[in-house]
């Protein structure tokens, strides 16, 4: 499509997305909103009437597009799934990459919008003739770990107003606009159809009969305690496990067809030194294949870890890792960066130690 001033912001009705639409209009763009139906809590629908509203005093179109068939299908569905074959899902990885991006750029292919813009903490830089995602400025709320999977025909158009932005300055702009509702929005927590309690979640959703208590086993194979089913842990926890022994206790293993769930007390008995990936994607091979100073990162925050990565010839990424790493769960993303440019990233298929 031919280059054009016009761009597609997707609106949640929260003070990112709106601040990102003031931003856009300041730097002379023709905004149009979108908002996406996804789920909604108790039906409450009341962030439609607020993309609506900034909408209508920004004297900006505004869509509403219904895609909660989708999100049920491709995040729900993959959501529950995942934790039932005992692994780790992240459903806000698959969303950005697979479903909320690739969204907007098909709405915008319909509409001749060439732009795509959402309120996330992130930059983007040409390097190598290649587009990559880069960290926000802001680094507590940078979300560049969760949009390893675009394709560079989605990263091309993406603008990103908010990338050079604080979240306190976010609040501050949108404020001093006379915006104040956005302005005071609380901040989304975690996973948007369930934030706090994801077991409440599996209970009520999951297949009726499919989660039962079974045992806790040591590393030796003997019965220690007794969990609630095993989709209701996850490979590194320590909290929660319901079980004391007096000493920190991890989950090692998750074996689902057995209902088993092996703890660990040593943290080291955890640590994995190589990873395989599925579903993954590289923004320049060139960049990041067989390179040692590649930083790999499988957490939002507070961890990162040097690697080598190799593509094998089954075609999948082998990442050595050059110091072990623990509680590496399988179903999780994992995200390889050089400095503060994401090269790519897929998700665990398993790691080995
Ligand atoms: N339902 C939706 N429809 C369209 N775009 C959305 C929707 N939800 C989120 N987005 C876009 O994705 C961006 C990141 O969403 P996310 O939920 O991770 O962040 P957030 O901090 O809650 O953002 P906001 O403050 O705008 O709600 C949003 O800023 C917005 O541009």
């Amino acid at each position: 499509m031919d280059t054009n001033n016009k761009v597609l912001l997707g609106m949640s009705g929260g003070t990112d997305s709106s601040v990102a639409a003031l931003l856009l209009q300041d730097a002379g763009y023709e905004v149009t909103g979108i908002t996406f139906r996804f789920y909604e809590k108790n039906d409450d629908t009341e962030y439609l009437d607020d993309a609506q509203d900034l909408c209508k005093r920004l004297h900006i179109p505004h869509i509403v597009y219904d895609a909660r068939k989708a999100f049920k299908e491709k995040i729900i569905r993959y959501f529950i799934s995942e934790y039932m074959a005992g692994r780790t899902p992240v459903p806000c990885t698959l969303c950005n990459n697979f479903l909320k991006w690739p969204l907007l750029r098909d709405m915008a292919d319909k509409l001749n919008i060439f732009y795509l813009a959402t309120g996330h903490y992130v930059k983007k830089n040409f390097i190598g003739k290649h587009w990559h995602i880069s960290c926000g400025a802001d680094r507590d709320k940078d979300q560049s770990f969760f949009l390893w999977g675009l394709p560079q025909d989605i990263l091309e158009r993406m603008l990103l107003p908010l990338g050079e932005l604080t979240k306190t300055r976010v609040r501050e702009i949108a404020a001093e606009r006379g915006f104040l509702k956005a302005a005071k929005k609380k901040d989304s927590l975690g996973v948007c159809f369930c934030p706090m309690d994801y077991r409440t979640f599996l209970k009520e959703h999951a297949p009726h009969g499919s989660i039962a208590p079974g045992h806790f086993y040591d590393t030796d194979g003997k019965i220690i305690g007794t969990h609630e089913g095993y989709p209701f842990y996850t490979v590194g926890q320590r909290r929660g496990l319901g079980i004391n022994l007096n000493k920190a206790l991890f989950v090692k293993d998750i074996f689902p067809r057995e209902n088993k769930v092996v703890l660990s007390g040593s943290l080291q008995d955890l640590e994995k030194n190589e990873i395989c990936l599925k579903d993954w994607n590289i923004t320049n091979p060139a960049a990041l294949l067989e390179k040692d100073d590649v930083i790999i990162k499988i957490r939002y925050r507070k961890q990162a870890n040097r690697c080598t990565v190799h593509l094998t010839e089954d075609n999948q990424l082998r990442v050595e890792l050059h110091e072990p790493l623990a509680s590496v769960a399988s179903g999780q993303a994992a995200a390889f960066y050089r400095k503060d440019i994401v090269l790519g990233g897929g998700i665990i298929e398993a790691a080995f130690p």
